[in-house]
């Protein structure tokens, strides 16, 4: 039992990916806008009644736009830039640089590169 909230980003970027099979369309440098939805969770809530308050995840949209907004993202990322990859350097931001300024646990991140697919990294041994 407990509380979870979500928010979503988005950020638009081009990227490719090598050890594909040939011809293999995602080979080619192409571009995405990514979504990425992280959810928070907590047992209790905080005044007024908030897991943390959404506005308070909004550095991790600053750095979405600093770091890959409008970049390629094989030149930003030290691994391959597939959504998996990119769910899980994200989480480990957030757990390094967001979680120990607000409320709430990190319990996943969502990656998508278009509405009809997700990569989702949710960090081993999260409870409070
Ligand atoms: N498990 C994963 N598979 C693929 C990834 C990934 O990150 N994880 N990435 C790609 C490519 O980035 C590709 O651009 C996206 O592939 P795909 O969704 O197949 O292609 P479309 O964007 O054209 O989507 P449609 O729904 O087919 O229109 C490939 N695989
Ligand atoms: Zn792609």
């Amino acid at each position: 039992m407990g509380y979870r909230i979500g928010k979503r980003f988005s950020f638009d970027a081009a990227h490719h990916l090598d050890g594909l099979p040939p011809g293999h369309k995602c080979a080619r440098v192409h571009g995405h806008t990514y979504t990425v939805e992280v959810v928070f969770a907590a047992d209790r809530l905080d005044e007024p009644g908030f897991v943390t308050d959404f506005g308070d995840l909004e550095p991790f949209g600053t750095y979405l736009d600093e770091k890959f907004d409008h970049r390629d993202l094989n030149d930003v990322l030290d691994v391959p830039p597939t959504s998996e990859l990119l769910a899980a350097h994200l989480a480990q931001w957030i757990i390094d640089s967001l979680e120990p300024l607000v409320q709430g646990r990190l319990e996943s991140v969502r990656v998508a590169e278009s509405p009809n697919s997700w990569a989702e990294f949710a960090p081993a041994g999260r409870d409070e």
